[in-house]
């Protein structure tokens, strides 16, 4: 019998949560029917914001957060059930990614907030969240998860691939015939060129990369962010906001004369661009095809500086392969959900580096 899951992702962007009814049939073959996209207003981006750092109070502030979180997420999954004028009962479960506010593999943790049980109560679905703690708990990173995905989805006999989701963060996934999935983040995607976008021009990501396009790059500046040691670690590596986030960009920017802002924007986006192509480099030398999804592929100027710096390589998007670029990884925690449901493992340890192939999430009954 055919089931419908409900995928909800809200990435280190912040930019909202993205959410996608998936349809999966006995075979296991996935069919995105709708997708639905709703905002954060901003005062919740800055209440994630405050809880990066430690600080006062932080358990009540997450619990109330993940409060705020849990009705957004209901709200959204309203909208696409009206939609598609579905009952909830048409839904087997939702697959809820939650908000990162920490991510300390190496300290045996890490933190998705979202009340799973008021998401639960109010849309009266299944809810599976909490995807990540298994695979660290198994001595893995509990991240990337997507690339399992992109191998179900993506992979092909006809040509080797990266996947390349560009969000907050940048992730990569290589399927390549006959060997191992890699898979890792790469770095900052567009979490530094939407801080410094937000507190120079006041708008919330820079559209098309087109301020950026305004300024010149400052090469010293690249090449000391370049200097950053997360970039040289071998996989399986990851990261977030507790490395990349605007304290990193200003103690950076404090080594350096002043730069115009429109030049360190320029130079973040080259940043970005030099640290993804860099990681094909290295670690997929022989892969062409480059497919990307994230909001990052919509970043017009990001895409040719991407392109630039990787001559050899056909990029294009996913929505080549048959999902549009905002859809891959929110359909990736339905996906999960999916292999909740009939207990399938789903991390891949090569990934991740867990030691051995877990069922990863856990589950709060409607
Ligand atoms: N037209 C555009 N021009 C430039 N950038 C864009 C455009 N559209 C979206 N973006 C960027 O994409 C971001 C949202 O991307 P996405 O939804 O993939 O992030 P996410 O899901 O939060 O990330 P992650 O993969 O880290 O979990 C925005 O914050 C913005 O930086
Ligand atoms: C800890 C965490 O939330 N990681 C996210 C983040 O956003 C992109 C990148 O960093 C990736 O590692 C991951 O998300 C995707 C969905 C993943 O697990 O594959």
């Amino acid at each position: 019998m055919t089931e419908r899951y409900i995928g909800l992702m809200s990435g280190t962007s912040l930019d909202g949560v993205d959410a996608v009814l998936l349809s999966m049939d006995e075979q296991g073959r996935p069919r995105v029917e709708a997708d639905s996209f709703l905002a954060f207003p901003l005062a919740i981006r800055q209440q994630v914001l405050q809880l990066q750092p430690t600080g006062p109070n932080e358990l009540d502030r997450a619990a109330r957060l993940g409060n705020e979180l849990a009705r957004l997420y209901a709200e959204v999954v309203a909208q696409l059930l009206a939609e598609q004028q579905l009952p909830p009962s048409a839904i087997t479960a939702i697959g809820c990614h939650g908000q990162t506010i920490r991510h300390a593999p190496h300290a045996g943790y890490t933190l998705q907030i979202g009340n799973h049980a008021l998401l639960a109560e109010l849309t009266g679905i299944d809810v599976i969240g909490d995807f990540r703690s298994r695979d660290v708990a198994a001595g893995g990173h509990g991240a990337p998860l997507v690339p399992a995905f992109h191998q179900h989805v993506f992979a092909s006999d006809a040509e080797n691939r990266v996947i390349l989701n560009i969000g907050g963060i940048s992730n990569l996934t290589r399927l390549a015939n006959g060997a191992a999935v890699i898979g890792f983040d790469c770095g900052p995607g567009n979490m530094l060129l939407d801080a410094w976008c937000q507190r120079h021009t006041g708008a919330s990501f820079d559209a098309n990369g087109s301020w950026a396009a305004s300024g010149r790059l400052h090469v010293p500046l690249l090449q000391q962010m370049l200097d950053e040691p997360f970039f040289r670690l071998p996989p399986p590596k990851s990261t977030g906001r507790d490395l990349f986030d605007l304290a990193w960009l200003q103690a950076q920017l404090a080594q350096q004369p002043d730069i115009p802002a429109s030049d360190v924007q320029q130079t973040l986006l080259q940043l970005t661009a030099h640290s993804i192509a860099d990681a094909i480099t290295r670690h997929c030398p022989d892969t062409r095809s480059v497919y990307v999804c994230g909001g990052g592929a919509l970043n017009a100027a990001l895409m040719q500086a991407l392109q630039q710096q990787l001559p050899q390589q056909v990029i294009s998007s996913t929505a080549a392969l048959g999902l549009p670029v905002h859809q891959v990884e929110a359909a990736a925690f339905a996906w999960l959900a999916w292999r909740f449901t009939h207990r399938l493992s789903a991390n891949l340890p090569e990934v991740t580096g867990a030691s051995g192939l877990r069922v990863l999430g856990a589950l709060y009954p409607r």
